[in-house]
């Protein structure tokens, strides 16, 4: 057996109550002891819980103020004005979902948050963006691609809030490839030519508080586990988010500030055949004020198989998943999640 093997042997009937918060000491780790050292801390969090912190992340922290404060900007304009952007008119998940527009949990009966959905663009114009209207993308067979923006007169600086701080959790998200492929007992640049254009996903989600008797189908977002390799959500002061443990208790993931919560998806835990956990979770904001949050989903290009990683397997422990490509699944599982407001 393989030293990762190893532990996930050792850790296999321990569950967990809190979630550890790692120190990433500036973004990106020059010194090779350091990252060996936080790469085991990570394999650890990712063997045990599937969610860590990282704090001391680099991402500049005006960029997340600015990209807050249009966040709540884009909330605050009239719901009609907001459907302008209806995700259903786009071919590939791109825009705005009212409340109860998606359902997370098909034993629920729609999730209680409003959502603005960006993916890949550069911040300078390539002409693949468009604007409402105009010609769909020609990625639209995928999810990569075809923002639409409220214009510039509406919400002036949306689109460069939201692409700053696209690109800058993106680049944390590379480097925190180099960090897992570590943790798997592999060379840092395993993911490299895997991650070239990333699938990665932004929403924007605002949360109304949810007081008195809360009826657990309609929360706001429920129990799922998140479809790509891993999640870097920012969340702001407002408690709501939590993590189901092996014993089927909630843990809260309480917000920390400075902090990102990082969560594994379900793509990561096909590709380390189950040794990275993808581990449930949902929010209910119970607290009487807005809550806002940031997810960025992170998956690989569209077109990487997602073939179980040789460290992963062992006579014992043999491929648990078929070998699906990495956008047709991601595109699936979004597909059944908008199903039910279609
Ligand atoms: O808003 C949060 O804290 C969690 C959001 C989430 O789990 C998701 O969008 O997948
Ligand atoms: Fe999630």
């Amino acid at each position: 057996m393989n030293d990762l093997l190893n532990h996930v042997a050792a850790a296999s009937n321990t569950t967990f109550d809190a979630i550890p918060i790692i120190d990433l000491q500036g973004g990106v780790i020059q010194d090779p002891e350091l990252r060996a050292s936080v790469a085991k801390e990570i394999r650890d969090a990712c063997i045990n819980v599937g969610f860590f912190y990282v704090s001391n992340h680099g991402v500049d922290p005006t960029l997340i103020a600015d990209v807050v404060r249009q966040a709540k900007r884009f909330f605050d304009l009239p719901s009609a004005e907001k459907m302008e952007f209806d995700i259903h008119k786009s071919d590939n998940f791109k825009g705005y979902t009212p409340l109860l527009g998606e359902n997370t949990d098909p034993e629920n009966r729609g999730d209680l948050h409003e959502a603005f959905d960006i993916g890949w663009e550069e911040l300078v114009r390539s002409g693949e963006s468009r604007t409402l209207n105009a010609e769909p993308s020609s990625t639209s067979s995928l999810v990569q691609g075809g923002n639409v923006w409220p214009n510039a007169e509406l919400l002036p600086g949306f689109r460069e809030a939201l692409l700053k701080y696209y690109h800058a959790v993106v680049a944390l998200g590379k480097t925190l490839f180099t960090i897992f492929a570590l943790a798997l007992g592999l060379t840092d640049n395993f993911f490299d030519d895997k991650v070239t254009k990333p699938a990665a996903c932004m929403r924007l989600l605002h949360y109304p508080p949810q007081t008195g008797v809360v009826d657990e189908r309609v929360i706001g977002i429920g129990a799922h586990t998140d479809y790509e390799c891993f999640t870097i959500l920012w969340q702001d002061d407002v408690p709501a988010l939590q993590v189901l443990n092996t014993e089927g208790r909630w843990i809260d993931a309480k917000p920390i500030p400075g902090t990102f919560v990082i969560n594994l998806g379900d793509q990561f835990a096909r590709w380390t055949n189950d040794i990275f956990k993808s581990t449930t979770h949902r929010a209910i904001n119970r607290t009487g004020v807005r809550r806002y949050s940031m997810p960025l989903f992170f998956g690989t290009d569209y077109d990487v198989k997602l073939e179980p990683i040789p460290s992963c397997v062992s006579a014992e422990r043999p491929p648990r998943y078929e070998i699906v490509m990495a956008g047709e699944y991601v595109k699936s599982r979004l597909e059944a999640t908008y199903a039910h407001s279609k």
